[in-house]
């Protein structure tokens, strides 16, 4: 089965989940407080508010929208605070809420927005807290003052300095888990991915795209006779040759064992053919050399082409070895595209 390497929102979606039941029981909690207390258009905001929030955890569920959303959700949940912040009549610990914009923030928009969004809604914080509760003595004012900037910025940095490892480490993690470790190649997750994406911008620009599968011959009788080790120089240099004879616009993976796939854009399938055979060339130009030994390395290649032999990944890669098995009966050292063999010297 081909498993897609596409990064999930799961974590902020699980985030804003949590948030969202809290945000609905605050709102009807703080709503019948402020009925009592007669604020009624702050007790209005928090029961809308609350609402708006409990009909958000079914939309996001399944929205691919996510961000979209979530900004819908932030910026009016962070006014409100400071909507509360301003009017007279409300407590200087609605200030303790002004220190989850940063977490929110970086937690659910990630490090640029939510950089620029705690900027923004920390700094009018800080100013209306200010002006409405800073009433105190010289010098006590000012420590008042240093008290809520200083816990603020420690907050920011925090958040910001947690969400930049959280990026570098999920970035890192994708790359490990897209390439296969022996040749550092694509390996088939990654494949799966760039073929979304090439696929659509040929669909989009109206170009062909070919995808072929490239195997090596006999290489079973290399591992038999050299041992696994010179098995595995075999398989990296094939893979440099390979990488050396493919565009920048191209994909190549390595699958498993001794197979390649190739996605080629702006490709015919005889194009592909075309293509391919000038890496054949390369391979019969290369051979592999062991204690001064040459050990000739010959593949034997399929080819699909996106719209005339299928229009997904499994169906392609699926003729393509239809194709390739048809390389292998024929010889080897040979590349087939349309079930027509294209023999080599
Ligand atoms: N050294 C090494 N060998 C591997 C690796 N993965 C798979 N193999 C070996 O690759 C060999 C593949 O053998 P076969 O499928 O018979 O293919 P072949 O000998 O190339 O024969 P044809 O494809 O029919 O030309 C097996 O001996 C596997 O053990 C690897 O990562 N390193």
């Amino acid at each position: 089965m081909i498993v897609s390497l596409e990064q999930s929102q799961q974590h902020r979606r699980d985030v804003l989940r949590l948030l969202l039941w809290i945000t609905f029981i605050g709102g009807c909690l703080f709503s019948a407080v402020n009925v009592i207390r007669g604020l009624w258009w702050l007790a209005g905001l928090e029961i809308v508010y609350g609402l708006f929030s409990l009909a958000l955890i079914r939309i996001i569920r399944t929205t691919a929208h996510i961000r979209v959303w979530t900004l819908a959700y932030l910026i009016p949940f962070f006014s409100i605070m400071m909507y509360a912040l301003y009017i007279p009549n409300t407590s200087s610990s609605t200030f303790v809420w002004i220190l989850t914009i940063p977490v929110l923030s970086y937690l659910l928009l990630g490090r640029k927005v939510g950089f620029w969004s705690s900027l923004v809604f920390v700094v009018v914080g800080i100013v209306i807290y200010h002006f409405r509760f800073m009433t105190g003595d010289f010098p006590l004012n000012v420590a008042t003052t240093l008290n809520i900037t200083l816990s603020s910025i420690a907050m920011m940095s925090f958040a910001h300095i947690y969400e930049r490892n959280r990026e570098m480490n999920e970035e890192r993690l994708l790359d490990l888990a897209g390439t296969d470790r022996l040749t550092g190649l694509a390996n088939r997750m990654k494949l799966v991915e760039s073929f979304a994406r090439l696929s659509a911008l040929a669909s989009r620009n109206q170009v062909p795209l070919a995808v072929a599968l490239v195997d090596l011959d006999f290489f079973k009788r290399i591992n038999d006779q050299y041992g696994h080790g010179v098995g595995d120089e075999t398989l990296c240099h094939s893979a440099e040759l390979l990488k050396s004879g493919t565009k920048t616009t191209d994909m190549l993976a390595r699958l498993g064992g001794e197979e390649f796939a190739l996605i080629m854009l702006s490709a015919t399938g005889l194009n592909a053919v075309d293509h391919l055979e000038e890496i054949r060339q390369l391979f019969h130009k290369h051979p592999m050399w062991v204690s001064g030994q040459k050990i000739p390395i010959t593949f034997s290649a399929g080819v699909a082409e996106l719209n005339v032999d299928g229009v997904d990944l499994d169906t392609l890669l699926s003729k393509a070895d239809g194709r390739l098995y048809l390389a292998k009966r024929s010889g080897r050292d040979c590349v087939v595209s349309v079930d027509e063999v294209y023999a080599g010297s």
